[in-house]
């Protein structure tokens, strides 16, 4: 497979954005030029940071297509294809797989009766906890520590009621400290160390480098925390997206050489 240090999956907005799933929250209208003009304020803000992006084929009859981190958990040179708890979102992994291929990534696929969604998904130092209780179910999660144990991953199965992905609730600083909105978060003893973030947005980081941490302008209190701790932060306006019950995590899929 070829080698580049940092790459990164995206996939262009659907002109149907603003069909896509709601479930946790109202709904509220989407403008979709102008979630076009925020997905490329993100991309740009991933090169601008030394990322090498990598389009997966658009999808245009696919309202959620943008939310690529969903089709796929990639781990080492393995991509496991996910298999979404949503079916309007199943035909989504096809374009992801070919991608992948393409970029010369070993391929394994979560099969029925298991569901996963790759934003149910976090990875740390060989540990990976994934949410239950949403989109991803336990023959789901059953799949993937199959499938990684050869790697070398825990994989774990956290409780998941209140938000949609486990990375909607946590997400993990470079150091490992797992931050979450603490009233979105079923059960923050799971991880040892664990930061409550004022800010449901604030919860949301993509580590860009050791020092530096993507998140959403939406949470200025967060980022202070942050910025307190020494960390760099990029913030990018991604709200048309937020409306939809995304993130800045759901927006790409790093692949690293
Ligand atoms: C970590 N998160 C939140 C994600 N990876 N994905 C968000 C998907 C949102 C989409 N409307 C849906 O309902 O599927």
């Amino acid at each position: 497979m070829s080698r580049v240090n940092r790459r990164t999956l995206v996939r262009r907005p659907s002109p149907r954005l603003a069909e896509g799933l709601v479930t946790h929250i109202t709904r509220s209208p989407v403008d979709p030029v102008l979630a076009l003009a925020q997905w490329e304020g993100y991309v740009a803000a991933l090169e601008a940071e030394g990322w090498e992006t990598v389009e997966v084929a658009p999808q245009d009859d696919c309202p959620d297509v943008a939310f690529v981190e969903d089709t796929v958990v990639v781990y080492g040179d393995l991509a496991v294809i996910a298999r979404p708890g949503a079916d309007e979102r199943k035909p989504e992994t096809a374009g992801t797989e070919a991608a992948l291929v393409e970029l010369g990534y070993r391929i394994a696929r979560i099969e029925a009766p298991g569901t996963l969604d790759g934003g149910d998904v976090l990875k740390h130092d060989g540990t990976v906890w994934v949410g239950l209780g949403g989109r991803t179910n336990p023959a789901g999660v059953e799949q993937l520590a199959t499938l990684l144990a050869p790697l070398g991953a825990t994989v774990l199965g956290v409780p998941l009621t209140r938000v949609l992905h486990l990375k909607s609730a946590v997400t993990a600083l470079p150091d490992g400290t797992v931050i979450g909105h603490e009233p979105l978060v079923d059960d923050p003893t799971v991880w040892e160390s664990f930061l409550p973030v004022p800010e449901e947005p604030g919860a949301h980081v993509v580590l860009l480098d050791a020092e530096t941490v993507l998140m959403s302008t939406n949470a200025p209190r967060s980022r202070a925390l942050f910025e307190e701790r020494g960390l760099r932060v990029v913030a990018v306006d991604i709200g048309e997206f937020e409306k939809l019950e995304g993130c800045v995590t759901c927006l790409s899929v790093r692949l690293r050489g």
